[in-house]
């Protein structure tokens, strides 16, 4: 059975999962740990990429025709320095396409609000498709969309660290209220935190590190791709109400009777 598209700017995407390519054993683990999530839509740091060869690198690896590349400005500490990021991106990769990053405090790579905001309206008016990684945060978010934000990639905990949801209450108002596709990015750590973020609405997930540091990459990918559209399927079947009283699966009536 197949489940609704997800569009974002001028593409569809039949997979809710996004990658990240950093961390893994090799380009050629990456790649196939890729191939097997069957994700569309993989993020490269620029600062990752190496245009004087073009043998045996990332972007050799990432060459599919399903494959989608978001470029990201992770490194990037203020708006200029992502501004700057981007222009080269966007000329390295012949795409207008930007996972805008910036986390200028390197102990829990925080995204700096402010920063991000600015970042977007800008780019946005030099014409690119911007998503955002940010914080958890419904105001932010509503901010993003009126600056011609392209999707909003409000984080689950920090990077790299597979704690999970966190931040769920705050990822359910931003669903609830967004206009923009939401892309729940950074610390899904396991294959039931993308079904969860899935069961609420989100759009996708973009996970990294759990599937990049594990000790079978392919196995992992397999195991989110199948858990993402396990999430994505019971959330357009509609989950059940949580109630408090407990309902009998079967009459009572008559064995109360005998
Ligand atoms: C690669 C990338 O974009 C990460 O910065 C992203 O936020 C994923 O986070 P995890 O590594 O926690 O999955």
């Amino acid at each position: 059975m197949k489940t609704q598209v997800l569009k974002i700017a001028d593409k569809t995407f039949h997979s809710r999962l996004f990658l990240g390519t950093g961390k893994y054993g090799s380009n050629s683990e990456m790649e196939k740990a890729t191939l097997a999530s069957a994700s569309e839509l993989v993020t490269v740091a620029l600062k990752r990429i190496d245009t004087t060869t073009d043998t045996d690198t990332i972007l050799t690896h990432l060459q599919h025709p399903h494959i989608n590349l978001l470029p990201n400005t992770s490194g990037a500490r203020n708006s200029k320095e992502a501004i700057f990021a981007a222009q080269l991106a966007r000329e390295a990769l012949e795409t207008n396409w930007l996972k805008l990053e910036i986390h200028p405090d390197p102990k829990y790579l925080l995204p700096d609000p402010i920063e991000t905001l600015k970042a977007t309206e800008e780019l946005v008016k030099q014409g690119f498709i911007v998503l955002p990684y940010i914080h958890a945060d419904p105001v932010l978010c509503k901010r993003l969309e009126e600056v011609g934000t392209s999707a909003v990639m409000p984080l689950g905990s920090p990077i790299g660290t597979n704690k999970g949801l966190r931040t769920i209450d705050f990822l359910e108002i931003i669903i609830e209220n967004s206009k923009v596709p939401v892309i729940v990015d950074a610390g899904i750590g396991s294959p039931s935190d993308a079904a969860k973020a899935m069961e609420i609405g989100a759009d996708a997930v973009l996970v990294n590190t759990a599937i990049a540091v594990n000790g079978n990459p392919e196995q992992m990918a397999i195991a989110f791709k199948k858990a993402v559209y396990a999430g994505r399927l019971a959330y357009e079947a509609k989950l059940g109400a949580i109630t408090d009283n407990a309902n009998a699966s079967s009459p009572l009536t008559a064995f109360l009777l005998d």
